[in-house]
């Protein structure tokens, strides 16, 4: 089925501005359009719509408490919207009730969906049962169904790639927590998703196993293929990384635009308010 191409982010010129993306004409791998995200009475995200095209890096700073994992976790299907849909190339993850007509999402392609969007947490989750190696090679078995020598190949090529070779053997136990999340990177990458996301993965760690991580999240988004979202509190990270930044407060977006002009030139008072915060220490 052909999708209509879309000029992305050209709906409110106000937005993006200096974009390079925006010249593009793309279809979006993602796109939230007009979600809210209700607890009881509390609403966590208000209306929010973006786009991400593919191989986009897009970071989302802002306060504890703005609704930056909610976000994340929707996509993941962790969660459900109270309204509004979220579409991964171009078809939507659940079912929708317009005008008291239901409208089915693809479950097929809700399957695939999840199988194309890779998420690393804070907390590394690995099986403390079974070696470096087998954690990688659990997911290409089970769920891609690949043989033993497949799976364990591109495992191993993955180890390789952040840069844990050495480890294969071990078992998490043994390893620092910089290690623990280079696998748990290694985990998600081995699935090849389209889409990663990263939700403040180095805010477990000690501040001297930070960097380690971020290098080898940043050698991932220089080879330019997969769609990234970054929830980070590493500005400098985020300034690297980035091709847009979402400044994110109260469960909306208050600001976005290029790393340059969301660091230089904030518009709103509250991201000035809130970089200052950063400039400090
Ligand atoms: N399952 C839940 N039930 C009730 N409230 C929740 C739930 N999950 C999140 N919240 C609330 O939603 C709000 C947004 O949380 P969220 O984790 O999305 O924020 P965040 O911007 O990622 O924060 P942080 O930077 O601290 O991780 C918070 O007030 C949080 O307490």
């Amino acid at each position: 089925m052909s999708v209509p191409l879309k000029l992305i982010y050209n709906e409110d010129p106000t937005k993006n501005i200096d974009c390079e993306v925006r010249k593009n004409i793309v279809r979006p791998i993602v796109t939230y359009n007009n979600i809210s995200k209700s607890y009881g009475d509390l609403q966590v995200l208000k209306n929010i719509d973006l786009e991400i095209a593919p191989g986009e890096k897009v970071a989302l700073i802002g306060p504890s408490g703005s609704g930056k994992t909610t976000l994340a976790r929707l996509l993941m299907t962790l969660e459900e919207p109270t309204s509004g849909t979220i579409e991964v190339e171009g078809e939507m993850l659940w079912h929708q009730r317009v005008n008291d007509k239901l409208i089915k999402a693809n479950e097929k392609h809700l399957h695939q969906v999840r199988g194309n969007i890779g998420m690393v947490f804070q907390h590394f989750n690995l099986f403390p049962h079974m070696t470096i190696l087998r954690n990688v090679m659990e997911a290409p078995r089970n769920v891609l169904g690949l043989s033993k020598e497949e799976a364990k190949e591109r495992a191993v090529k993955m180890l390789e790639q952040v840069g844990l070779s050495s480890k294969i053997d071990a078992y998490p136990a043994q390893l620092s927590g910089g290690q623990k999340q280079r696998v748990a990177i290694a985990r998600a990458l081995v699935m090849r998703p389209k889409v990663m996301l990263f939700d403040e993965p180095t805010s477990a760690l000690d501040p001297e196993l930070v960097g380690e991580v971020l290098e080898v999240i940043k050698a991932i988004a220089s080879e330019g293929e997969m769609a990234m979202l970054l929830i980070t509190h590493e500005m400098d990270f985020a300034k690297d990384v980035a091709d847009r930044i979402l400044f994110f407060d109260q469960g909306r977006i208050i600001e976005q635009g290029p790393p340059k002009k969301i660091f230089n030139n904030p518009e709103s008072e509250r991201l000035q308010t809130f970089l200052s915060r950063f400039n400090r220490h």
